[in-house]
């Protein structure tokens, strides 16, 4: 039997409305935005979503309940009372929620919420192994499952794993309070690709990244133990053909008609949201409250129609809210209201989605004042509702959905004089001005909807694969370890060049310490004692130091980047005609930054100047690194000298130095047959590029590069050079 791979669609809660009526469990699948893009997915072929199907449910009658789910495709991950209680109404809602909507003081950091989330994320885990095989995908969904993309992926190493964050990813200090950041971060970063609604979350995503663990950088990847991580944004979408086709469905209309008909000569407002403080409910009445004080003459003649969507209501501060609302629409509506018209129909309840769609076909206003909201999916089907190209969006710029519906009357909701002026702007807006304003954003909802959201997110999915699996067949141990071997072996004259830094040793806050020990030494004498081999250290070292280090070895030296060079059993040579009369005036600039950043330092070799910063502030280093170069472009140029930026330094040095012209000269005249050269940085791409094509160049720690292959650090450049040393040995027997 063939098993075709699947995808598994894992989130909190299953897409499905459970309820036991009688003793009976009735299931009813349910139309939210995710579930209906999703749709596609998971109903295709044995592919699957796993779940927690929302309610409690016995020991004894979970098979009954699995076997039910079993026809939609969905799997259930059963919860106890006291889980929901700690991870999802606990850990979920006290801890993540808040600090992700950047309500810190509203964070309650129990240590039982956070064991009782881990435990929770490995039960799901346990789970998604049952029913995972090798070359399945698999699409985690939100907040309450950030630990599971690791937990999967210590178990099944290979497997396809994507991330999506439904809610705001706040920027570093606002994370750095949650006492189990680090452990959050990780287990995000078991995913392949994270996906976020707006670009200001990936940028927060990818500097925590950066501060809190030790992974590698460049733009939106991330190089996270050997595997390489996309971070991007995928702005969610809505199914705009049902919210567009309902319009037209029979039961709307007749709602539809039935507002018009007792709502005549009154604007009206709608606003839909589930309770919750993150959603500016008090702000927008105060507002509503300011406009009626201030402008009488709307009295009778607007009135808000606000859905409030029952939720977490036994977390304590939902409760706290709802008492709120509940007082301030009470105060509001007995102080304006007139015999035949109140400002405020309330509603704490939640309603069909044609009876939603009525709503959003009668709004002249549909306002939306979230402090913060991932995207706002209300917003976006108000937009799909209005077939006739009219109608005023109110949308607060903390919603991840004004990013593109930028046409919106953009508000900020702590601006309770803000939000007034634009419901009263809104309320006059002239019909061309709303059809304007309508047709665009209609066009942008319409063209990114939730299909298209599914595809993008699955498609650069794969994408990012393929280039994981590409980055395999780079690797110079994993792809060419026998040929490079066998070429080795054949050889009689071979050429190794070897930068030092970041390529030998590691890296060190102070660099008198990066200092060759044992292990190293042991290396480099066998791979010097043979004498097929002449092995080169290349580097941008000050010549007196490799000549401490290695001046007892049989090796030659490229110091400086080839300013001075030691053939064997030679002195130190100077590159002839080099001045260093232009380093005073580079030195008195960079002084001035040294001055202004702790942690700075300047280097001086005979014909360079190097500006350090590994021990500055994360992201000042590289601000000043950018304002030294800006600073100092010109003086460059008239000088006839190079700017360098390197792994936390950035290097001043004559033009005609260079490592590519160094290694050039080494081999002037000779014929070798095996070159191989290895480096970590920009000065050694010179050497990349330089050398003839049958030479094994290798950069060391990324894949970016001018270079045949990589390494991803030290250490496995040594085992590499091992390994020519234990093919040495075999031959000499
Ligand atoms: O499952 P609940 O605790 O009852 O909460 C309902 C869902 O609320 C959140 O929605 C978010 O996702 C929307 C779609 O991406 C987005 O528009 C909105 O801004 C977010 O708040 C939550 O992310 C879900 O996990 C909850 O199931
Ligand atoms: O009675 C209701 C009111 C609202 N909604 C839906 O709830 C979703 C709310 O999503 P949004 O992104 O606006 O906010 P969230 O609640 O996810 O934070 C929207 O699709 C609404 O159509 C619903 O299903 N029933
Ligand atoms: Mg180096």
């Amino acid at each position: 039997m063939t098993v075709h791979n699947k995808t598994i669609i894992i989130s909190n809660r299953l897409p499905v409305k459970i309820t036991e009526h009688n003793g009976e469990y009735r299931l009813r699948p349910s139309e939210g935005g995710l579930a209906t893009g999703l749709g596609s997915v998971y109903k295709r072929g044995n592919n699957v979503w796993i779940g927690w199907p929302g309610i409690e449910v016995p020991e004894d009658r979970q098979d009954e309940v699995r076997q039910k789910l079993a026809e939609f495709n969905l799997i259930p991950v059963f919860l106890t009372n006291e889980e929901i209680s700690l991870y999802y109404e606990g850990f979920s809602n006290e801890v993540l929620w808040p600090i992700f909507h950047y309500l810190t003081t509203y964070a309650n950091f129990e240590q039982t919420y956070w064991d009782s989330y881990k435990s929770v994320n490995e039960k799901f885990r346990d789970t998604v192994i049952q029913n995972i095989n090798d070359g399945d995908t698999i699409w985690v969904h939100d907040y309450q499952l950030l630990l599971l993309p690791c937990l999967v992926r210590t178990e099944r190493p290979a497997v396809t794993i994507g991330f999506f964050q439904h809610i705001p990813f706040p920027s570093y200090e606002i994370l750095r309070v949650i006492p189990w950041r680090e452990e959050i971060i990780s287990g995000m970063l078991g995913a392949d690709l994270l996906g976020f609604h707006t670009f200001d979350d990936v940028k927060h995503f990818l500097s925590a990244v950066s501060m809190l663990s030790s992974s590698k950088q460049s733009e939106n990847i991330i190089m996270h133990k050997n595997r390489q991580i996309v971070v991007e944004s995928f702005p969610m979408g809505i199914d705009y053909q049902k919210f567009e086709s309902l319009t037209r469905h029979e039961k709307v209309a007749k709602h539809t008609a039935n507002f018009k008909e007792s709502h005549q000569n009154t604007k009206i407002m709608l606003s839909i949201d589930r309770l919750d403080y993150s959603k500016g409910i008090l702000q927008r009445l105060q507002a509503l409250e300011l406009l009626l004080q201030m402008h009488p003459e709307y009295i009778d003649k607007i009135s808000l129609f606000m859905i409030v969507v029952p939720s977490r209501d036994t977390v304590p501060k939902y409760k706290e809210l709802r008492d709120q609302i509940d007082q301030l629409v009470g105060n509001i509506n007995s102080r304006f209201r007139t015999l035949n018209w109140v400002p405020i129909h309330y509603f704490y309840r939640s309603f069909s989605v044609e009876f939603l769609s009525a709503l959003y076909s009668i709004a002249d206003i549909c306002i939306v004042t979230p402090m913060r909201d991932g995207m706002n999916l209300v917003s976006k089907e108000y937009v799909a509702s209005r077939t006739k190209n009219d109608g005023v969006l109110i949308l607060s710029e903390m919603a991840g959905a004004s990013k593109e519906l930028n046409d919106a009357l953009i508000v900020n909701p702590n601006n309770i004089g803000d939000v007034m002026r634009a419901i009263n702007r809104a309320i006059n807006m002239p019909p061309d001005e709303q059809n304007t304003r309508m047709t665009s954003m209609r066009h942008i909802v319409k063209k990114f909807d939730i299909n298209l959201w599914v595809k993008n997110f699955m498609d650069k999915l794969l994408e990012v694969k393929e280039i994981q699996q590409s980055l395999l067949t780079k690797h110079a141990v994993l792809s060419v370890r026998e040929r490079m071997a066998d070429d080795y072996l054949k050889s009689k004259d071979r050429y190794i060049f070897l930068d030092y830094d970041g390529t030998l040793v590691g890296f060190h806050g102070d660099i008198d310490k990066a200092s060759p020990d044992q292990e190293l030494y042991d290396i480099l004498g066998q791979l010097s004692a043979d004498p097929a081999n002449r092995v080169v250290i290349i580097s941008g070292r000050r010549y007196q130091t490799l000549q401490q280090w290695f001046g007892h070895l049989n090796l030659e030296m490229i110091a400086e980047h080839g300013a001075w060079q030691k053939h064997l059993n030679e002195d130190w040579k100077a590159l002839p005609l080099l001045t260093d009369k232009w380093k005073q005036d580079v030195k008195t600039v960079l002084d001035t930054y040294t001055d202004r950043t702790p942690g700075s330092f300047v280097e001086e070799k005979s014909y360079s100047l190097v500006w350090h910063y590994r021990k500055v502030e994360k992201g000042l280093g590289e601000l000043r690194a950018n304002e030294i170069s800006n600073h100092l472009r010109m003086m460059i140029a008239d000088k006839g000298l190079q700017m360098m930026p390197g792994n936390k330094v950035i290097e001043f040095k004559n033009i005609e130095v260079n490592k590519g012209k160094a290694a050039q000269n080494w081999l002037y005249n000779n014929n070798p047959d095996f070159i191989i050269a290895l480096g970590d940085d920009h000065t050694d791409e010179d050497i990349f590029k330089t050398l003839p094509p049958e030479a094994y160049t290798i950069k060391v720690g990324s894949n970016i590069s001018a270079a045949q292959y990589y390494l991803r650090d030290f250490k496995e450049v040594r085992e590499l050079l091992k390994s020519f040393i234990s093919t040495q040995k075999i031959t000499s027997y």
